[in-house]
């Protein structure tokens, strides 16, 4: 499910694992490796994009474009060494990403004008939700990282013990309180999402801040000292008052809203007979068994979020990046085959 940092997202190239690993910890290195690399931009958490037809591309800078951009601005290029390392193409050629709407406390160099900083590059800064539907797969994989990694940065600036400011290294892979040798490593929390089955249903659930018509899997944090099977158990009961029998991992998913997340899919049966639900009012607005026929003419359905209609409303399921369409459809594609060898 998710997409390689490395290369093309085909896979995870040995070498470029090694590359990235030294540039993460070797502070020279990594400054040799923002000369010859490309820089994505973000303001204020938002990447810098360009629309073409129903589309947005990704444009990134080379070291010359951003020293151009940050000297038209009156700032040197010690700005870019707020810039975080996100992957790699080839050793020549290492991926950052800079935040130049944030004001970094260690480098004291004031936030770009937006607008003029779009004019200037022939494109905008838009918010990652409202462009999700309209980048590939890959690209909006690495924007997510960015987004990720620069949010942790702006949100752990000061040591919570000492209180001093703490100092990113090079690549953006830690930050040290110099006062007292704190180190700080960037944090995602694991959440756990189940898709829940009777045999030949399986059960969705909608929040009331979701789209009209839009449930999806059961998804909850974990806690802590738990394992992913306890997390799974705990969520279903909690959330519809059912008991789990067997589970297995699906896959998992970098998730960044609303702050980083790790989802870890699992599939999951209930005990048999025990299909009663339960809906945990102050978590969910609704829960409910859909046929394979009705997620199976769901999934069909082009586009994910239409206008709302009057009357009854059809079901929709969460868009195509979200690790919980991956898991509706391995379902309907594990039912479909069953069906076919009984
Ligand atoms: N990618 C996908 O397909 C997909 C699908 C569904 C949900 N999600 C994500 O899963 C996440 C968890 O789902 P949920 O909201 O149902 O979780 P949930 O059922 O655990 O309920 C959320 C509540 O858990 C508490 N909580 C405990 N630890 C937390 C932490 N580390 N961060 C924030 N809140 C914490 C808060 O009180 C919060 O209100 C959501 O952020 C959502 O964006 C992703
Ligand atoms: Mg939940």
């Amino acid at each position: 499910m998710s997409e390689s940092r490395l290369s093309d997202g085909s896979g995870v190239a040995l070498g470029l694992a090694w590359y990235l690993f030294e540039l993460k910890e070797d502070d020279e290195a990594c400054r040799k490796a923002q000369q010859t690399g490309v820089f994505y931009l973000f303001h204020d958490l938002a990447p810098l994009l360009q629309a073409s037809g129903h589309r947005y591309l990704v444009p990134r800078l080379s070291r010359a474009e951003l020293e151009g951009l940050l000297g038209k601005f009156g700032q040197d290029s010690q700005r870019i060494e707020d810039s975080v390392l996100i992957g790699c193409a080839n050793q020549q050629e290492a991926w950052f990403a800079l935040d130049v709407g944030l004001n970094s406390a260690a480098s004291k160099q004031a936030s770009l004008p937006k607008s003029e900083v779009e004019a200037e590059l022939g494109g905008s800064f838009v918010k990652l939700r409202q462009a999700l539907f309209q980048l590939t797969s890959v690209d909006s994989s690495l924007l997510f990282t960015a987004q990720a990694l620069l949010r942790w940065h702006d949100g752990h600036q000061f040591c919570s013990r000492s209180g001093q400011p703490t100092k990113k290294n090079m690549a953006g892979s830690k930050r040290v309180c110099p006062s007292n040798n704190l180190t700080y490593y960037p944090q995602m929390a694991p959440v756990v999402i189940t898709l829940v089955t009777d045999g030949a249903r399986c059960l969705l659930a909608r929040q009331s801040s979701f789209p009209k018509g839009l449930y999806s899997a059961l998804a909850g944090f974990c806690d802590i000292g738990e394992s992913v099977e306890d997390a799974v158990r705990r969520e279903v009961a909690e959330e519809v008052g059912l008991e789990v029998g067997t589970l297995h991992y699906s896959s998992s998913q970098h998730w960044p809203f609303p702050n980083s997340s790790l989802m870890i899919a699992c599939h999951a049966a209930v005990k048999p007979g025990h299909t009663e639900i339960q809906v945990n009012q102050r978590e969910l607005e609704a829960a409910a068994w859909f046929s394979l026929d009705e997620v199976a003419t769901a999934l069909r359905r082009k586009g994910s979020f239409p206008q709302q209609q009057s009357g009854a409303l059809p079901l929709l399921l969460p868009p195509k990046l979200a690790i919980a369409h991956h898991m509706v459809r391995e379902w309907v594609e594990r039912q479909a085959c069953a069906s076919l060898a009984a």
